[in-house]
């Protein structure tokens, strides 16, 4: 059960405390019904209620609540603890993660699942409490029956065996439905997306929008059709819960009586007590489809954590950073390096290589080709964004594998035709002024500024976020840039800064430049060109 998973994992000592105190309060809450019970039978017998018995009722009560209240607190404290815990953990695995495991993952399903799912479980856990308290209402329930009447407590406890059994059977049905519901539910958001990030082509032509709502029509209605499902699903176990509790109360009052001699003396208080297990047994059939929902939220969680646990790369990987030692490289080889790209099914879609490669320090290398020939894959293998599948990429002659395949990477900086900018400047420790100059270099000014380690910017064009991803790569100044088109979105003006002067600045400070481009009229601004064609590398000076 994914529910005790999450909770194993928290401190034993918490753990125990919370488990104690659960038990408390149930043991509080049977031991208050075994009092009303004996009050009764005093005054059925025409004998007064003692002082005695009404100290221990309060004190009894007293404890209850005490427990009650700390178990509730410490729940909710150890959950929200649990939870913190697993999202750092899935966290720090996508941050580590390879990018083909994150390519492969989608951000909709990851942030779905770290964001939306974490945080519905922070709010339904809780409640869960309340139905474990039920539980442990049950079990003192039991043992105080058990002190009546052995014969009852066998009946009773065989009755509730097979009640329960049935109920978490069904109740695991109702948690895989709940899990279909979720792909639904993603189904439902993706076509919902669709009218968002597609508006401008919808409104331009309404036989596609009417298409579009139509689509999203059918998924709607596949949803509501599987929620009703489920909710028949929930009544159906609601209504058998409450059939199980007054069949138990019936074999109690009807059937045992007539079985066994004596059995009347005790028949009042197992009565009582069978009738107060009404609400216990409420309580947890209440909450069975919350605790499906969290099953099955709960499931998506490690089903995500499993899928970046399958390609994570080695321990080695996962050191701290210290400063690259490649910082001084001389050359970078790729020697027979090969890539492929594998879809769902296992099937290569593309492959890149293998390509026989050496990049100098301080040279300025244009890669160029036809759409989809492995310009931009060729640079994250460069960069070791990509592990290669076949061949070496090797550093001053170190071969790179996973054991300093990052402090390879922090010699690279660039802009990647799919660049994020992200909102201040994590771990670059910049000088305001040089931050100020570079805006004024990229013609900024007007449109971003910088103040305590963030950019503010009004709304810019494609071009304006690119010269800020070029900011902040020149602030962190690192050996080698890789630009994917970064002059494709600029215009004639911007273009010649970054072929004439840009690219001459690079090289005066002895940076390393690879640039894919496909202005053929700038081809003359590089030390060499490679072209690449269906992954291979078909001409290139000095290659
Ligand atoms: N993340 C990915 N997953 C699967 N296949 C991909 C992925 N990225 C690229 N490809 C495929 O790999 C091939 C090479 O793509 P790549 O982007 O490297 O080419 P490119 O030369 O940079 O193209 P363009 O000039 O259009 O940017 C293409 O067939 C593309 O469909």
């Amino acid at each position: 059960m994914n529910i005790l998973r999450l909770l194993q994992g928290g401190p034993p000592a918490s753990r125990r405390f919370l488990f104690a105190i659960t038990s408390f309060t149930g043991l509080g809450n049977a031991g208050l019904i075994g009092l009303i019970n004996q009050a009764a039978e005093q005054s059925l017998l025409g004998a007064k209620v003692g002082a005695q018995l009404l100290i221990v009722y309060a004190l009894t009560l007293a404890f209850f609540l005490v427990s009650n209240r700390t178990s509730l607190h410490q729940a909710n404290r150890y959950v929200q603890q649990r939870l913190e815990a697993t999202r750092r953990r899935i966290v720090t695995k996508i941050r580590r993660a390879d990018l083909r495991t994150l390519e492969r993952l989608g951000q909709g399903d990851i942030y779905i699942t770290v964001a939306q799912e974490t945080d519905h479980l922070s709010q339904t856990l809780p409640l869960l409490i309340g139905a474990a308290q039920s539980a442990f209402v049950l079990v003192f329930l039991l043992l105080y029956i058990a002190t009546l009447s052995l014969i009852s407590f066998a009946v009773v406890a065989g009755v509730t065996a097979l009640g329960l059994s049935i109920f978490v059977i069904r109740q695991r049905a109702l948690t895989a439905s709940l899990a279909a519901v979720h792909y639904r539910e993603a189904e439902m958001l993706d076509s919902l997306s669709h009218f968002t990030l597609g508006f401008q082509e919808i409104r331009l032509n309404a036989d596609r929008n009417d298409g579009l709502f139509a689509h999203f029509s059918e998924v709607a209605d596949r949803l509501k059709d599987e929620v009703i499902a489920i909710g028949g699903r929930w009544v159906a176990l609601l209504q058998f819960s409450n059939a199980f509790i007054f069949l138990l109360v019936g074999v109690v009052v009807f059937v045992l009586p007539a079985f066994f001699a004596g059995y009347t003396d005790t028949i009042y208080k197992i009565t009582a007590a069978s009738v107060f297990a009404i609400g216990p047994v409420a309580a947890i059939t209440s909450v069975v489809r919350l605790i499906g929902r969290a099953e099955a939220g709960l499931g998506h969680v490690y089903a995500l954590e499993e899928k970046l646990d399958e390609n994570a790369p080695g321990a080695a990987e996962k050191k701290p950073r210290e400063r690259s030692p490649f910082r001084d490289f001389q050359t970078i080889e790729l020697a027979g390096t090969t890539f492929r790209y594998v879809d769902g099914a296992g099937l290569t879609t593309f492959t890149a290589g293998p390509l026989d490669f050496t990049l100098r320090r301080g040279e300025t290398v244009f890669m160029t080709g036809g759409n989809g020939s492995g310009k931009s894959t060729a640079l994250k293998l460069i960069c070791g964004l990509y592990r290669p599948d076949g061949g070496r990429i090797l550093c001053d002659g170190t071969e790179i594998d996973s054991s300093n395949r990052q402090q390879y990477r922090e010699i690279f900086s660039g802009v990647f035709t799919d660049f994020h900018l992200f909102d201040r400047l994590y771990g670059i420790d910049a000088d305001p002024e040089d931050v100020a100059r570079l805006i004024a270099r990229m013609e900024l000014s007007d449109k971003v500024d910088f103040a305590k380690g963030r950019f503010s910017t009004s709304d810019l064009s494609t071009g304006q976020r690119k010269r800020l991803a070029m900011i902040v790569a020149l602030l962190e100044d690192r050996e080698v840039y890789l630009f994917d088109e970064w002059a494709a979105d600029q215009d004639a003006h911007f273009r010649e800064v970054f072929y004439g002067e840009m690219l001459a600045d690079f090289k005066a400070r002895g940076k390393t430049v690879v640039a894919v481009t496909h202005d053929d009229h700038y081809w003359d601004r590089c030390d060499r060109r490679v072209a690449l064609d269906l992954g291979m590398i078909t001409s290139g000076e000095g290659v």
